[in-house]
């Protein structure tokens, strides 16, 4: 089974392009969907985030508080590194289980911080969105209602786009003008090498 990672920075279009892959039948893990899930459900990772920040780090109804929690992680690289530190390997196991559930010839992991996280290590090939900074900025502005500033925040926590170009596999243009799906229909031909059509 060939593992492939999809990154980029925060708006690039990740879920996009991941939803363009699960309309062609290919499982997806999405890091932010299970990270957030795992940060409820593991008591590991509860009782760190109540270690760092305070009981508030989750509601009274136990819900995650995750306004508080970006305002702690995005606020410095010491910050972000404890909460990394507590959480990615719950989602590194988490993930390893769920690909062992996986039938098709070929998985895909959603994660911005692919590389950060050194999720890269888990896949086989990564391939990797891209946009101009403004136009993530701004696509992330209209989808969470964020300011700027803490669009730039989350950006600041996240490798640049020059150092990701130089590691990854394959990139994909989302910058708004290209055909994606056209490009992903022949990139896929490529990294599964057909497979892909026969399952
Ligand atoms: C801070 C939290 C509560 C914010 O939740 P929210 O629903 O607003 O955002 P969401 O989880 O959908 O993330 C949106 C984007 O923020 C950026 N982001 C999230 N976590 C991180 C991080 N640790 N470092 C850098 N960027 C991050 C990514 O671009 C991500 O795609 C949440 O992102 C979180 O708990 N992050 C820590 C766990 C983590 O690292 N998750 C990401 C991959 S494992
Ligand atoms: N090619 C596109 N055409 C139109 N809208 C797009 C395109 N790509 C992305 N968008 C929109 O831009 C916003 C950000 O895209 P998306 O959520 O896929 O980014 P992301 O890389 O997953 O971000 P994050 O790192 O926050 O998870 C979404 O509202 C999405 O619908």
């Amino acid at each position: 089974m060939i593992k492939v990672g999809l990154t980029g920075g925060i708006g690039c279009g990740k879920s996009y392009v991941a939803d363009l892959l699960r309309r062609q039948h290919i499982s997806v893990y999405d890091t932010d969907k299970e990270a957030k899930r795992l940060m409820m459900e593991s008591a590991t990772i509860r009782q760190g985030l109540v270690d760092r920040i305070g009981e508030r780090a989750y509601t009274p109804d136990g819900a995650l508080n995750r306004e508080l929690i970006a305002s702690y992680l995005f606020a410095s690289p010491l910050h972000a590194e404890r909460i990394n530190r507590l959480v990615h390997p719950v989602v590194q196991d988490d993930f390893l289980q769920w690909v062992d559930k996986q039938n098709g010839s070929l998985v895909v992991m959603e994660c911005a911080i692919l590389y950060e996280s050194g999720f890269d290590r888990l896949v086989d090939e990564v391939l990797l969105v891209r946009a101009p900074e403004r136009v993530c900025i701004e696509r992330v502005m209209k989808r969470d209602g964020a300011s700027e500033t803490q669009v730039r925040a989350r950006m600041a926590a996240q490798m640049s786009d020059e150092e990701r170009c130089k590691r990854a596999h394959y990139i994909i243009n989302n910058d708004g003008n290209s055909d994606v799906e056209g490009i992903l229909r022949d990139m896929w031909m490529k990294i599964g090498g057909g497979r892909l059509h026969e399952d």
